[in-house]
């Protein structure tokens, strides 16, 4: 076991559903025998005064459980938060889920991504406004605006005509329903690590069908189906599942890479479809929050070798504190004079930039000189 012998404390506090899903014990085992214990955290009591833990795992939202993050971190200041809940945040909306994709510069000669031509709609009036429909043409997909995990945040429509339209309860995202030969593709990211797997996704619907098709057509996770449905041969071979070929796994890897950075988010997966029409084009539809990484073969490594990444890489920080401090207050000593003692003070936290939960969040007062 790395960190001299030292064990770590993960509190978590998850959903029942997640907790079911996630917390197996063969992944609570394979953690145990690297020194990270898995603790679950007592919602009945305040988090602040239960642990210490080294790190919180959480997927939790609303305002008593943001404050309870909070009050820990000011007295556990060393604790490492996966993830903060203002980042995670972001992806509650539809909109701006989608925006970071925007934003984000990869290199790459073969390969172009992007998000669908979409609208937001907040009221009735502009559903039925034709300049609202300037940008968009049918099929569209209507997706509720708030992505918050709850069943109704998953209930979708296709939308073939103006008819279908009348279902829909604003506020809504409108995205142009973009043909990719019914496979989607899912990416994982844990911390630094990238997995891509195929899913069932809707099938595509050609100018010919769309004629013929009446109003619309609601769905919910349709991507879940296809784990259900595995036994089923002849299902599977239908959705030409394993004809598909993955995307390049380092243009997802530079993607994910830079959704991480972007986001200052660990754990986190998003939807891909390859757009039909080019065959080299990847829209980006959907990033979801600490998603189903059970159904990622061997998780429980992937999701062991992260954890211990996460507090030993706090250990190393410490002892690199720790070390700074000496030197620099040798230093100190050899100067003999206050305002010396003030630069060193901040020649320690130029050292340790940003030690932190996630990426980039800079932890205060974690440096005691
Ligand atoms: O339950 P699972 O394993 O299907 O995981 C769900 C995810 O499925 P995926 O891993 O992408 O296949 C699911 O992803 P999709 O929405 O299906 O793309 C969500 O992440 C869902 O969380 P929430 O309801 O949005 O908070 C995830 O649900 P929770 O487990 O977080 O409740
Ligand atoms: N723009 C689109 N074009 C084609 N299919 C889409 C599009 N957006 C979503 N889908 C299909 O609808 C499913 C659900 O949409 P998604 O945005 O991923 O919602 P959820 O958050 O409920 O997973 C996707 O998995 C995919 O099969
Ligand atoms: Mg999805
Ligand atoms: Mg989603």
């Amino acid at each position: 076991m790395a960190g001299g012998g030292r064990r770590f404390e993960i509190g978590y506090a998850l959903l029942p559903k997640k907790e079911n899903s996630f917390i197996r014990e063969s992944l609570v085992k394979q953690a145990r025998s690297r020194g990270i214990d898995l603790v679950k955290i007592d919602m009945g009591r305040p988090l602040a005064d239960q642990g210490p833990f080294d790190c919180v795992l959480h997927k939790l939202y609303g305002e008593d459980w943001r404050s309870q993050l909070e009050d820990f971190r000011s007295q556990n200041p060393n604790a490492v938060i996966i993830d903060s809940p203002a980042a995670i945040e972001r992806l509650h909306n539809r909109i701006s889920m989608l925006q970071v994709v925007s934003e984000l510069k990869i290199e790459n000669q073969s390969e172009t991504f992007g998000i669908p031509k979409q609208i937001v709609i907040y009221d009735r009036e502009t559903l039925f406004d034709d300049q609202a429909w300037e940008l968009l043409k049918f099929p569209v997909i209507a997706k509720p605006l708030v992505a918050d995990g709850s069943a109704k945040s998953h209930k979708m429509a296709l939308v073939f005509n103006h008819e279908g339209l009348n279902k829909l309860k604003p506020p809504i995202v409108l995205q142009e329903f973009v043909n990719h030969g019914g496979v989607i593709f899912k990416v994982y990211v844990v911390g630094e690590y990238v997995k891509c797997v195929k899913r069932k996704s809707l099938p595509d619907v050609s100018e010919e069908k769309l004629n013929s098709l009446q109003g619309s057509l609601s769905f919910s996770q349709v991507s879940n189906l296809a784990t259900h449905q595995k036994s089923d041969d002849k299902y599977y071979k239908m959705m030409h599942l394993e004809d598909t070929e993955l995307p390049p796994q380092s243009f997802m890897t530079d993607i994910a890479k830079g959704l991480r950075r972007a986001m200052n988010l660990n754990l986190f997966n998003f939807d891909v479809i390859r757009d039909t029409r080019f065959g080299n084009r990847y829209l980006i539809i959907d990033i979801n929050y600490f998603p189903g990484y059970a159904k990622m073969p061997g998780y429980e490594t992937v999701l062991t070798d992260f954890f211990c990444d996460m507090v030993y890489r706090k250990e190393r920080q410490v002892v690199v504190e720790k070390d700074s401090v000496e030197e620099y207050s040798q230093e100190a000593v050899v100067g003999t004079d206050g305002r010396l003692v003030l630069s060193c003070e901040k020649e320690i936290r130029k050292i340790v930039p940003n030690s932190c939960c996630s990426d980039g969040e800079e932890m205060e007062n974690s440096i005691q000189v």
